[in-house]
């Protein structure tokens, strides 16, 4: 089993992308990459950083003769790549991406591609506020998870590869089904950016409200919020669109929550919110203890030989075949 392409087709050019040419360029794992994008600035921009080999706005051209294929666009636009990518895609290539939810890239992506290439969906549960080519940087992925999402009639040596491919550029990787995916990711990542949002926008309408310098004051844990409330407008536009269930869900359940908060803080109950907040910074020592030990992985020599597969599997996929 290699973990080394020949020819990586990266569809999207922003944080994702630009991260994933730099580290797979860095550890030797792709001969060449192409980069398609479909404005002509952003193509000039990765040329400009030198991201790929081949620039062209050509879907259909970029993939041609490619053995890994990851779209990195926004979800929303998935359905019109994977129609434009399909007839030009090499048998017995993989095609993955990097989209932040996982049930509705299989039903939009999966009915276009021919059967004779290997669907495995993909999420590198790592990023910043930032986006475009010049956003990336090959550190991106180390020692954070990527969850894949294969489909059951995906082979295994196909996702192995594709584990192996991420575990190069620093990521742990799991597989777990789509729906598990979404359900989980609407948790921790889409309420939270929804919670920020949220505040960041309360905060604004009070400041033009009031006609008082809140922001300006404001202290550091409200700026924390300012950076997730900062990120891609249209990214996350998608992500809500395309995750609305298990959003909605979630978020119920985050009002109901806060509401014993809300009722804590009216009765003056101070055992309470204590014992609620002792909780929560516990939660938040054992991440950074996690978060240093996967870190301390030896991430960032060259590649050298294809790990060992040691891809957990969480759940069977049961989503693959609802496209
Ligand atoms: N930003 C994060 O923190 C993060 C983390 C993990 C996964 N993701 C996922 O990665 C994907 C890309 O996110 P990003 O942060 O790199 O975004 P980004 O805005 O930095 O880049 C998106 C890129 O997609 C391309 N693009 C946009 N619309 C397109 C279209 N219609 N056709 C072809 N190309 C198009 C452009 O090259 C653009 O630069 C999204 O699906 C997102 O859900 C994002
Ligand atoms: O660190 C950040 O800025 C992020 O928001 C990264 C983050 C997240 O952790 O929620 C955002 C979206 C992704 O799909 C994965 C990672």
């Amino acid at each position: 089993m290699s973990v080394h392409f020949r020819k990586l087709a990266l569809i999207g050019i922003g944080l994702i992308g630009s991260s994933i040419a730099l580290a797979a360029r860095r550890q030797g794992l792709v001969d060449v990459i192409s980069v398609m994008t479909r404005r002509q600035e952003t193509l000039e921009e990765a040329r400009a950083l030198g991201l790929g080999d081949i620039y062209t706005r050509d879907a259909a051209e970029a993939v041609r003769g490619a053995d890994l294929v990851i779209l990195c666009a926004p979800v929303g636009a998935y359905d019109t790549l994977a129609q434009a990518i399909a007839p030009a895609l090499e048998p017995g290539a993989i095609v993955s991406d990097v989209g932040s939810v996982k049930e509705h890239v299989v039903k939009v992506v999966a009915p276009h591609l021919p059967p004779t290439v290997h669907f495995i969906p993909g999420h590198p549960l790592a990023g910043t506020e930032h986006s475009g080519p010049s956003a990336g940087f090959p550190e991106l992925f180390a020692g954070r998870w990527c969850v894949l999402t294969p489909g059951s009639d995906v082979p295994e040596a196909q996702t192995a590869r594709l584990a192996a491919f991420w575990r190069a550029m620093g990521s742990n990787v799991e597989c777990m089904d789509a729906a598990h995916h979404d359900m989980v990711l609407a948790i921790t990542s889409h309420v939270p950016h929804l919670v920020a949002y949220n505040i960041v926008g309360t905060v604004a309408d009070l400041e033009a409200a009031t006609q008082s310098e809140v922001i300006k004051f404001s202290a550091s844990g409200f700026r924390d919020f300012t950076r997730i409330a900062a990120s891609d407008p249209v990214m996350w536009r998608d992500v809500f669109l395309t995750n609305r269930d298990a959003v909605l869900e979630m978020l119920g359940r985050f009002l109901e929550d806060l509401s014993v908060l809300q009722r804590a803080v009216r009765n003056g109950d101070g055992d309470s919110l204590e014992a609620m907040f002792t909780r929560t910074r516990a939660i938040r020592r054992s991440i950074i203890n996690a978060g240093q030990e996967t870190a301390a992985a030896d991430f960032g020599r060259p590649h050298e030989a294809p790990p060992a597969p040691e891809t957990k599997i969480v759940r069977d996929h049961g989503g693959g075949d609802d496209a």
